[in-house]
């Protein structure tokens, strides 16, 4: 991978220009692992002590890609759904990308997938948002309970066009949870290239910007993810 990596979260970035910043919103049932997973990316170690997530948590990391760093913002939102009341709708804005989780000893987070799915597609997140499918706590998997779980979530990841990730966020080196937010963020600035070379930033604060509200059929087709310059 092409990639590097600055070493841990960044939000300051006194020196920096015009970056772009990746919104990945971080769904799925409440203990899943999601803030332990965003904390790991952000900073590399293990959330040893975790509390359920009140609304949503933010953390940023700076990734640089062929290149251009980047800003991945990560929201890291609440599973319970007392947690989630009110907020939801400002979690879902501007979204860029979905990292869908459960967790791979808890049969229920994994089928109750589809109920986050249909909340994203009544945000406007469809299919043409990049995704990826996270099957969290691999370090506590037996040979017994895997397999068959695990191969539904591939064949679900692979039926909707999702990245697929079987991981810990407690893992040791060669877990693949930076994988997951560095290749989506790699998906975005592919698909939307044409917008990197082609767009001035105008500010520091720019980002990719979702205008799918305001587009017109032809241009939904065409253009689902677009740069407003
Ligand atoms: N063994 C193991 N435990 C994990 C892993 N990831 C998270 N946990 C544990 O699972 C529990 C829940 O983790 P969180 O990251 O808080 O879960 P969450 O999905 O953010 O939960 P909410 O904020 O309630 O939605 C904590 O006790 C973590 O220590 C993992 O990969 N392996």
């Amino acid at each position: 991978m092409d990639s590097s990596f600055e070493s841990s979260c960044s939000s300051t970035g006194s020196t920096v220009g015009s970056r772009r910043t990746c919104k990945i919103i971080v769904v799925g049932d409440a203990g899943v692992g999601k803030s332990c997973l965003s904390h790991r990316f952000c900073t590399g170690k293990f959330l040893s002590k975790t509390e359920a997530t009140i609304g949503v948590d933010f953390r940023e990391k700076l990734i640089e890609i062929d290149g251009e760093k980047i800003k991945v913002q990560l929201w890291d939102t609440a599973g319970q759904e007392r947690f989630r009341k009110s907020m939801v709708q400002h979690y879902y804005r501007d979204v860029h990308g979905i990292v869908f989780v459960f967790d791979v000893t808890n049969k229920t987070s994994f089928c109750n997938l589809p109920m986050w799915m249909d909340e994203c597609r009544q945000h406007s997140l469809g299919t043409e948002i990049p995704s990826a499918l996270v099957c969290n706590k691999a370090d506590l998997v037996t040979s017994t309970n895997l397999p068959e779980l695990v191969e539904q979530a591939r064949h679900l990841a692979e039926v909707y066009g999702m990245n697929f990730y079987v991981t810990s966020a407690k893992g040791g080196e060669g877990n693949q949870v930076d994988n997951i937010f560095v290749t989506l963020a790699q998906r975005l600035k592919s698909h939307r290239k044409e917008c990197f070379n082609g767009c001035a930033l105008q500010n520091r604060s720019d980002s990719f910007k979702i205008r799918s509200r305001v587009l017109t059929k032809e241009q939904e087709n065409n253009e689902k993810w677009t740069c407003i310059c």
